[in-house]
């Protein structure tokens, strides 16, 4: 599919490319502070999270190291099945590390507070969560996020890594689909 397509998929443009990196930024500044002096590991969840995890980190003000776990709980669907499964761990140990997991979205909050629960079972100093995107029915499972780059409204997004059915992560906006696209 050409970008005039993916483009046109689209319903609406929830966030620009600018206003991402804008927030990105101002995220990476907070994080840095608040991990000064710590043994920071920023974890990546596989696929959404790899561009995100592109952009806070070259926009961090210094240099850590990051791992990634994937794991699946979507498949090509619309609604989380809620059953996790790991399709692969972190390669390091994080005993004694403080965590950061880097998220594309958290949207019924069910994937998170999976790995978080395993992550933490691993005896780290830590695990906080950042994500750039959080739909309101986190709340449900009440999974503390301490960094959030952008609350939006409960309709099923993608670009910016976001996927329908592996398309459309390469959107450096994030938008709604068109319902054309799925129904
Ligand atoms: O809060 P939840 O309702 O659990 O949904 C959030 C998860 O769903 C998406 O992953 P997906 O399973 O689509 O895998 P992907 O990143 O490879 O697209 C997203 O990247 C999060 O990991
Ligand atoms: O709104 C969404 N879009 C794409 N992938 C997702 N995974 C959870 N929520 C979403
Ligand atoms: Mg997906």
């Amino acid at each position: 599919m050409d970008r005039e397509h993916m483009a046109a998929d689209l319903a609406k443009v929830l966030l620009t490319e600018e206003q991402i990196q804008t927030r990105l930024g101002e995220l990476a500044v907070d994080i840095w502070r608040d991990y000064e002096g710590k043994d920071l590991l920023l974890v990546g969840v596989l696929k959404g999270a790899v561009v995100v995890m592109a952009d806070l980190m070259r926009a961090l003000p210094g240099t850590a190291p990051m791992d990634w776990m994937a794991v699946s709980s979507y498949g090509s669907g619309t609604k989380s099945s809620g059953v996790v499964r790991i399709l692969k761990d972190l390669d390091v140990d994080i005993t004694g590390k403080d965590v950061l997991i880097v998220e594309d979205i958290i949207d019924s909050g069910l994937t998170l507070s999976w790995i978080k629960a395993n992550l933490e079972s691993r005896k780290p100093a830590s695990v906080e969560i950042c994500t750039l995107l959080r739909k309101p029915d986190v709340v449900k499972v009440d999974i503390p996020v301490k960094y959030v780059g952008f609350d939006i409204p409960n309709e099923f997004v993608v670009g910016y890594g976001l996927d329908y059915d592996e398309r459309y992560r390469n959107l450096r906006c994030v938008g709604t689909l068109a319902p054309h696209v799925y129904e």
